[in-house]
C-alpha cells in the first residue's frame, strides 16, 4: 500500500505590496515569498472514500468538514484517500496554513495515484499557486502569477504569532490606499545577505497598517522582535497576524525565541530558518 507524506511548509510573505484593485474585489499584489523549513504534515493512504483526521498541537479550531482546504484539493484532483493532517501552524494566521496544506495534499495525492495536478488551483485559494510551487517565488497578480526566484540567500528567522486569528478579507477592507507602489522591475541582485537584508528593509507589507488598526498588539509583536539582540528586520506576513523577525545568525534566532517563548508564554514563537535548500 502507498503511503505518502509531504510537508507544509509556512509560507512568509517577506515583501507584500498592494497595487490595485480588480473589479471583482481581490487586490493586486506583488510579493516576494519564501517557505519555512518548520509547517504542517499531511500522510495519505488509499481509500475507497475520502476521510480526514485532523490532530497536532494546533489542531483545535481547524474544520474538520468540507469547509478545509486539504478535502477541497482532494476533492479538485479527484483521489480518495484516508488523510491524515498534523497542525503545527496556527489557522487564520497570515503564514499560508490552509493554503499550504491543500498545496501539499496535491503534491501527495499526485504522487500516490500517479495522477497529474489539476493546472488551476488557484479556485483553492489565492496562496495556493505560490505554496505549490514551493520555492522563493516573485508572486503577482491576485496570486495566480507566480515566478521561481533563483538568489534569494536562506535567512535564520523567528516567527511569532500572539494568538489573535485574523480574518483576511476585513484587513484588505481596511486599506487606505489601493494603488501602492510594486517592488523593482527587474528586482535587483543581492551578492550578499547584508545586501538583501538592506533590500528588504527599503520593501514593505501594505496589510501591516490595517492589520495594525484591528489588532494593536500586532505593533507590541514587531517591537518585540526588534527588541531582541540580533534581530535586522520585524514585519508582519500576509494579512497577519503571525510576524517575523530576522537575525544575522541560527544562534541569535534560537536564543531570541527561547527568550520570547519565556517573556511571552501565550505567543506562539518559533525559530526556523527560510528559504534553506
Ligand atoms: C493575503 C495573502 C498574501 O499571500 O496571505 P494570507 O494572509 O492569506 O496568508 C493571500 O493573498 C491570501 O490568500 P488566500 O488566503 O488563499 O486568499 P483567498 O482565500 O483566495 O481569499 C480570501 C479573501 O482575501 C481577499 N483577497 C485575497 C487575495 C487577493 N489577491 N485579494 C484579496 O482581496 C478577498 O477578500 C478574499 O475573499
Ligand atoms: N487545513 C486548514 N488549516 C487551517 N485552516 C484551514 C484549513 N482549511 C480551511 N481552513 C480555514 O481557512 C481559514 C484561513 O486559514 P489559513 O489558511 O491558515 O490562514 P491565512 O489565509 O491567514 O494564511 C481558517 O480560518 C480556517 O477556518
Amino acid at each position: 500500500m502507498t503511503v505518502v507524506e509531504a510537508r507544509a511548509s509556512a509560507k512568509i510573505n517577506l515583501t507584500l505590496h498592494v497595487t490595485g484593485r480588480r473589479d471583482d474585489g481581490y487586490h493586486l499584489l506583488d510579493s516576494l515569498v519564501v517557505f519555512a523549513d518548520f509547517g504542517d504534515r499531511i500522510t495519505v493512504r488509499p481509500a475507497t472514500a475520502t476521510r480526514l483526521t485532523v490532530t497536532g498541537p494546533m489542531a483545535a479550531g481547524v474544520p474538520v468538514d468540507a469547509g478545509n482546504l486539504v478535502l477541497k484539493a482532494a476533492a479538485l484532483i479527484g483521489v480518495s484517500a484516508d488523510i491524515m493532517l498534523e497542525k503545527y501552524l496556527p489557522a487564520a494566521a497570515g503564514i499560508g496554513g490552509g493554503s499550504s496544506d491543500a498545496a501539499a495534499t496535491l503534491r501527495a495525492l499526485s504522487e500516490m495515484a500517479g495522477v497529474a495536478v489539476p493546472c488551476d488551483v488557484l479556485s483553492l485559494g489565492a496562496d495556493v499557486p505560490v505554496c505549490l510551487a514551493g520555492g522563493a517565488a516573485w508572486m503577482r497578480g491576485i496570486g495566480e502569477d507566480v515566478t521561481p526566484l533563483a538568489g534569494v540567500p536562506p535567512l535564520y528567522a523567528v516567527l511569532v504569532n500572539p494568538g489573535v486569528a485574523v480574518a483576511t478579507p476585513e484587513i484588505f477592507a481596511g486599506l487606505t490606499t489601493r494603488d501602492n507602489p510594486a517592488m523593482p522591475e527587474p528586482l535587483p541582485t543581492w551578492p550578499e545577505t547584508s545586501d538583501f537584508m538592506a533590500w528588504l528593509a527599503t520593501q514593505r507589507n501594505d496589510l501591516q497598517a490595517p492589520a495594525i488598526a484591528k489588532e494593536p498588539i500586532i505593533a507590541e509583536v514587531l517591537a518585540t522582535l526588534l527588541d531582541t539582540p540580533g534581530c535586522q528586520l520585524a514585519r508582519m506576513s500576509g494579512s497577519g497576524a503571525t510576524c517575523f523577525g530576522l537575525y544575522d545568525s541560527a544562534e541569535r534566532a534560537s536564543a531570541a525565541a527561547g527568550r520570547l517563548a519565556q517573556d511571552r508564554p501565550g505567543w506562539w514563537v518559533v525559530a526556523t530558518r527560510l528559504n534553506a535548500a
